[in-house]
């Protein structure tokens, strides 16, 4: 079975009570809608030869119309509800499933095409329930008005019977026919929303440069192939519409006819006539299927692209914790997309710079030292003990990372910087009350932060959205969180890259003569950095072309060509090393 259709199954299980409802409702309102023809017929009959039974029969028929409303509207109801339900937990789990699987979600597709996915297409199968239960129960008057014409006459079973498989394997044509068309008509969408977020990327980039007329035309390019698919998905609706519904009005003329003749020979009444014509009727509602079978159509394709981002490895963690240790950092011959670490040590309390051309790998050693990339190939230690063999708990804790771009996470400034999953939120400033809030305020005040963020109205309490920052200040922050976390290991990868030279060098100090003596990996383009550290670790050709101190190395001209053209190096290099 396709992994859509077992998603689609899934969701039909997981949409909760009121998919059962739904499904009462359905066949109820089935049974009841059956039973009206015979009702119907019973009260003609009984009118017609003048019996006193004539206004019970009415009233009774009165009760199935009253009971068909009642189901229709709670089915209404129902429908909603479980789409709602079943969408939100497809919704929360593949979100849940995209960020437990971390940089390989990102890595895999574009970020439009998992919002895409997680959004839009999530609730496209959440309304799995409804079309199934809907189109299951059409085969309970189709069931019931063939059991009522065997009762009438077996004879128009068969006329009825022919027209249903007709019916069914029109259908069936459709529902792969459609998934098909709504498979490509929902790639696209993705290509589109993945254009837009891309685009949205690089707003200020695309109005700098004036492009943005390029630009709208490149986001909706793919625009004439969502046409094509949207006119094809009519096209099969109007083609399968017209196909089953010849079927209707040609199989009640059919019943029609054989049960006049049954009625002129003496073998029908009037009533049983009308019955069985309505019962024709009904048999045939299956083919208003379509729109279910439509539905149901793109909750397949949908829950086909669904699945493939539930395919996405999750991170799994071990339950080990660290023993006491200094934070030595060991890769044992490690490679990973093209980079060959082989052996490599970082002693416990070192620092340790990482230094190459654009390109040389550096992002990627620096996330295979705290597990935010998986090596193909060796493992890395954290004194002693295998990453992967940690909790996630226990290895978030020991390792912090900040980045070049950091994303603030959180409600307030305080909380955006603190470890502690208790917030810091009241007050301008940290009064030492609150839990972690030293380790904050030493944080942020490592990382260059904390003079301006108090100089904010509320300081450590500011909402993040009220305190819009610069590059450098966001960038601080980031590193703070990173001071704040990590207790064996930083990992600072291209974390200072907009930072003055002033505020950086500081920032470079706190590092160097960190108090909690934890080693520290620098991912860094910047010669001081190099400079500062205790070893340097130098790759170059998707592997580690030397190490060692920054000094011996510089006696290289290659080693040396790795900072020129920087504004920096140019300074430095004068005196240096
Ligand atoms: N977390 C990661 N997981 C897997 N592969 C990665 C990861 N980060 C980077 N890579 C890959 O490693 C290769 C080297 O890129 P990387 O970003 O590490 O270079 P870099 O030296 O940091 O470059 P720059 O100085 O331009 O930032 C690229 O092919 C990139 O796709």
């Amino acid at each position: 079975m396709r992994a859509g259709d077992r998603l689609v199954i899934g969701a039909v299980r997981r949409s909760g009570p009121w998919t059962a409802v739904l499904a009462v409702t359905a066949v109820a309102g089935a049974a009841a809608e059956l039973a009206v023809p015979y009702l119907i017929g019973r009260t003609v009959d009984a009118l017609v030869t003048r019996q006193p039974a004539g206004t019970h029969w009415l009233a009774l028929c009165a009760g199935a119309v009253a009971a068909v409303m009642l189901c229709e509207s709670l089915g209404v109801w129902a429908r909603g509800a479980s789409g709602a339900r079943a969408a939100a937990t497809l919704r929360s789990g593949v979100l849940r499933h995209v960020l437990g699987a971390g940089s390989a979600a990102t890595r895999r597709f574009p970020e439009g095409e998992l919002v895409t996915r997680a959004g839009l297409n999530a609730e496209e199968v959440g309304r799995a329930p409804e079309t199934v239960t809907s189109a299951l129960a059409l085969l309970v008057p189709t069931a019931g008005a063939l059991v009522a014409l065997t009762l009438i006459a077996p004879v128009l079973t068969l006329t009825l019977g022919a027209g249903i498989v007709v019916i069914l394997l029109v259908l069936r044509a459709f529902l792969r026919t459609t998934t098909t068309i709504a498979g490509g008509y929902q790639q696209v969408q993705g290509e589109i929303a993945a254009r837009l977020v891309e685009a949205l990327g690089g707003a200020r980039t695309i109005a700098a440069a004036g492009t943005a007329d390029r630009e709208s035309r490149r986001v909706l390019g793919p625009l004439p192939g969502l046409r094509a698919h949207g006119m094809a998905l009519w096209r099969a609706n109007a083609s399968a519409a017209v196909r089953s519904g010849l079927v209707v009005p040609l199989l009640e003329v059919a019943v029609l006819a054989v049960g006049g003749f049954m009625l002129a020979a003496g073998d029908l009444t009037v009533g049983e006539l009308y019955a069985a014509a309505r019962y024709a009727v009904l048999g045939a509602s299956l083919s208003t299927a379509l729109g279910h079978i439509s539905g149901l159509a793109r909750a397949r394709s949908a829950a086909g692209r669904v699945a493939e981002v539930l395919d996405l490895p999750p991170v799994r963690y071990g339950e080990r914790t660290l023993p006491p240790g200094p934070g030595t950092v060991e890769f044992r011959d490690v490679a990973a997309n093209g980079l060959t670490v082989g052996d490599l040590t970082l002693p416990g309390g070192s620092v340790t710079a990482v230094v190459g051309r654009s390109g040389a790998g550096k992002s990627l050693l620096a996330a295979l030292a705290g597990r935010l990339a998986e090596p193909e190939r060796g493992a890395v230690l954290l004194d002693g003990v295998p990453l992967a063999e940690l909790s996630e708990e226990e290895l978030r804790r020991a390792i912090g990372y900040a980045f070049e771009r950091p994303v603030l996470t959180g409600e307030t400034i305080g909380e955006a910087i603190s470890p502690e999953p208790a917030p810091v939120r009241e007050g301008a400033a940290l009064d030492g009350r609150q839990p972690g809030a030293h380790r904050v305020a030493e944080a942020a005040e490592a990382a260059c932060a904390d003079v301006f963020v108090r100089r904010l109205p509320l300081g450590y309490a500011t909402p993040l959205g009220d305190a819009p920052m610069s590059g450098g200040e966001r960038q601080r922050i980031g590193l703070a969180r990173a001071f704040a976390q990590g207790e064996r290991l930083l990992v600072l990868d291209d974390a200072t890259s907009s930072l003055d030279t002033v505020t950086e060098r500081q920032v470079g100090q706190a590092l160097t003569t960190d108090p909690l003596g934890r080693t520290r990996l620098i991912a860094a383009h910047r010669l001081a950095t190099a400079a500062r550290a205790d070893q340097v670790v130098w790759l170059d050709g998707g592997t580690v072309r030397a190490g060692g101190p920054h000094h011996v190395l510089w006696q290289d001209p290659a080693y040396r060509a790795v900072f020129q053209g920087a504004e920096e190096a140019r300074e430095i290099q004068g005196g240096a090393p």
